[in-house]
């Protein structure tokens, strides 16, 4: 998990504890409608009147998708308290409504703090409250961005954990999909003979049940129909049932299951297209809905389920379909019961089947996310004092030992900025957390005039004061790496990067030259490489006058040069690079919008008007 490292205006809040319990608090309210509606968004409130330990005077948590706002049933509840009091909220409101209900909530109540666990995951609502609650006055602080600390990060998590799908769907755009087998200590999920009830104890089966009406499918593939028959149902008594999927390519189905029956409980029987098409419109007339893939897989399985609005999804399938699942990259948590049972049986089944691994370090490690989590069985998740701070832990329920993890860390959205602590001084008016972001690499791209590979030439002296024509800033820049070179050679390289026909032929002969001729490049060249592109840049941005408005039309904005490659001039694939082109081009829409008269870059007359390129 990373938390970006930049500190940000990190205020010093002797209250970090408190402020974290109470986000905790909102956390685990949130999660109280798990098994009674849908999954949704998760979002619980917590109302505490200031000074001191303080007091909570109001609660409330989002019950299901467009009922009442959680942050207007605390405000509800606390009344007169609001005024002057702290809001905590595990996620940025959101706006379902499209009315501002909660944002609105809090100004009129007259609250006057709110503390913030993560930003709205979904980029259409992201910083769109915090910014109105800021606008109106209020303290907005947003964990892990105003105030950070171990105490405060622990925070972050337990708000990440409770909106994991929404997280994973907004990231990924996938639904959050869990995997989860019971097996015996000896790794079996059923006898050789595929008898399997029950490997774990009826408190783990519970949990199961809980899992179930946490998820909006449950995935089985054919041969669990065949051997047990199952039923799917969470059977807790809560509301809402999850939708029961079956994935089976061939349709070898008994034409007598429990899936077939869809009264209380509808089945979906993904198969591949044309595969038995006589029990298919059997299945249809018992009501289950068949869907056909040409090539059935479990990443096409779900992306028609994102399709449909899921945001969790259980898999409860045997060996074969769980590896398929993670050799998919489709499984992101694991739920692993193990029951102190040895069954044997050389042909038993195991939890995965074949991944292709054959050294036990290709083994997929489960992800620490260090999260403090005890869970209860009535599916609540509560903070513990005494659990070591590791997600991976083994919590015991009944005789049977549930371990957990993620194959894949929950994404917490925090923007994959390069040189994350160096955009704000470079542009105060920016905030690595709210503005927008424009990657630009490609020449076709948007904003691809921004890139050194585009032809726009520029005119700019030589060591002798000289001005010369360059086809494009590479051509230059690539160049001036040999200027001022004693070698008598170096000039015939300048003249063949400046008579290359085209960037990619000016970059190679450059880098070529460079590798070969180490001694030909002046000597003061690393540190000298920025100031130098630097002056291209500002010419090639001055004397275009599309190219000068293009530059501050993105005011506000963060340019990331996003070559995956370039680690120097780009940002990386995950933000490893140092982004100089993307901050040079910054630095100078600061000098540009900053400029007074002296500055401010001529408007040539449709031609390459030289001298008054301020350089
Ligand atoms: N045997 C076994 C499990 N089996 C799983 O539960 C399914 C049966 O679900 P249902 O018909 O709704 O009770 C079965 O098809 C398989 O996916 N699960 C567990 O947690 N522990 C166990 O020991």
């Amino acid at each position: 998990m990373t938390i970006a490292t930049s500190i940000i205006n990190c205020n010093y809040n002797p209250h970090h504890a408190l402020d974290a319990s109470y986000i905790k608090r909102a956390a685990v309210l949130s999660d109280k409608s798990a098994c009674l509606t849908s999954p949704h968004p998760n979002f619980g409130c917590v109302i505490a009147t200031t000074g001191g330990a303080g007091k909570v005077v109001g609660e409330g948590y989002l019950y299901a998708q467009g009922t009442t706002p959680a942050e207007v049933q605390a405000v509800e509840a606390a009344g007169e308290y609001c005024r002057g009091a702290t809001a905590y909220v595990n996620m940025e409101p959101g706006d379902c409504h499209g009315d501002y209900a909660a944002v609105s909530a809090f100004i009129k109540a007259g609250i006057t703090r709110v503390v913030i666990g993560i930003r709205h995951p979904l980029q259409h609502l992201r910083g769109k409250a915090i910014q109105t609650l800021r606008t109106e006055g209020l303290q907005v602080d947003v964990l892990g961005e105003d105030i950070r600390s171990n105490t405060i990060e622990d925070a972050v998590k337990s708000c990440l954990v409770v909106n994991a799908p929404l997280l994973y769907r907004s990231a990924y755009r996938v639904p959050f999909s869990v995997l989860k087998y019971a097996m015996t200590l000896d790794g079996k999920i059923a006898a050789t003979s595929g008898h399997s009830s029950w490997i774990s104890s009826k408190k783990s089966r519970s949990r199961v049940l809980e899992l179930r009406g946490r998820s909006d499918a449950v995935i089985v593939g054919g041969n669990t129909v065949r051997q047990d028959n199952p039923r799917l149902t969470p059977r807790l008594g809560g509301e809402h049932v999850p939708m029961r999927v079956v994935m089976s390519r061939s349709l070898d189905l008994p034409e007598v299951a429990n899936l077939w029956d869809v009264r209380e409980v509808p089945t979906i029987v993904a198969t591949q297209r044309g595969a038995r098409s006589s029990f298919q419109k059997f299945l249809a007339s018992k009501g289950v809905e068949v869907v056909e893939f040409d090539f059935l897989n479990p990443k096409d399985v779900v992306s028609y389920l994102y399709d449909r609005g899921y945001l969790s999804i259980l898999w409860e399938c045997g060996g074969p379909l769980s590896a398929s699942a993670i050799s998919d990259g489709v499984i992101h948590k694991v739920h692993a019961f193990v029951a102190p049972k040895i069954i044997g049986g050389k042909n038993a089944p195991s939890p995965v089947g074949e991944l292709g691994m054959v050294e036990m370090t290709q083994a997929l490690e489960l992800n620490d996310v260090g999260i403090k989590w005890t869970i209860f069985l009535n599916g609540l998740v509560t903070p513990s004092k005494s659990k070591p701070n590791k997600l991976n832990y083994i919590v015991h329920i009944g005789p049977d030992v549930l371990i957990s993890g993620y194959l894949q860390p929950i994404p917490d959205s925090t923007p994959v900025i390069p040189s994350f602590g160096e955009t704000s001084a470079i542009d105060s008016s920016l905030s690595p957390y709210e503005s927008p972001i424009i990657f630009f690499y490609k020449t076709w791209d948007p904003y691809g005039s921004f890139s050194n590979f585009s032809p726009h030439p520029i005119r700019l002296p030589d060591e002798n004061g000289d001005y010369v024509t360059w086809p494009c800033v590479v051509h230059y820049y690539q160049a001036q790496k040999f200027a001022g070179s004693s070698n008598p050679n170096a000039k015939g390289y300048i003249e063949a990067i400046h008579s290359a026909k085209g960037p990619e032929e000016a970059a190679r002969i450059g880098r070529r030259t460079q590798r070969e001729h180490p001694n030909m490049v002046r000597t003061d060249w690393e540190s000298m490489k920025i100031e130098v592109m630097y002056k291209a840049l500002k010419c090639k941005f001055s004397i275009y006058p599309h190219l000068t408005s293009m530059l501050l039309s993105t005011s506000g904005c963060i340019l990331v040069h996003a070559s995956p490659h370039d680690l120097f001039w780009g940002g990386g694939r995950n933000g490893e690079g140092l982004n100089h082109l993307g901050r040079l081009l910054m630095k100078l829409r600061s000098e540009f919008i900053g400029d007074d008269d002296k500055h401010k870059p001529e408007v040539s007359t449709g031609y390459l008007n030289y001298n008054h390129i301020y350089i």
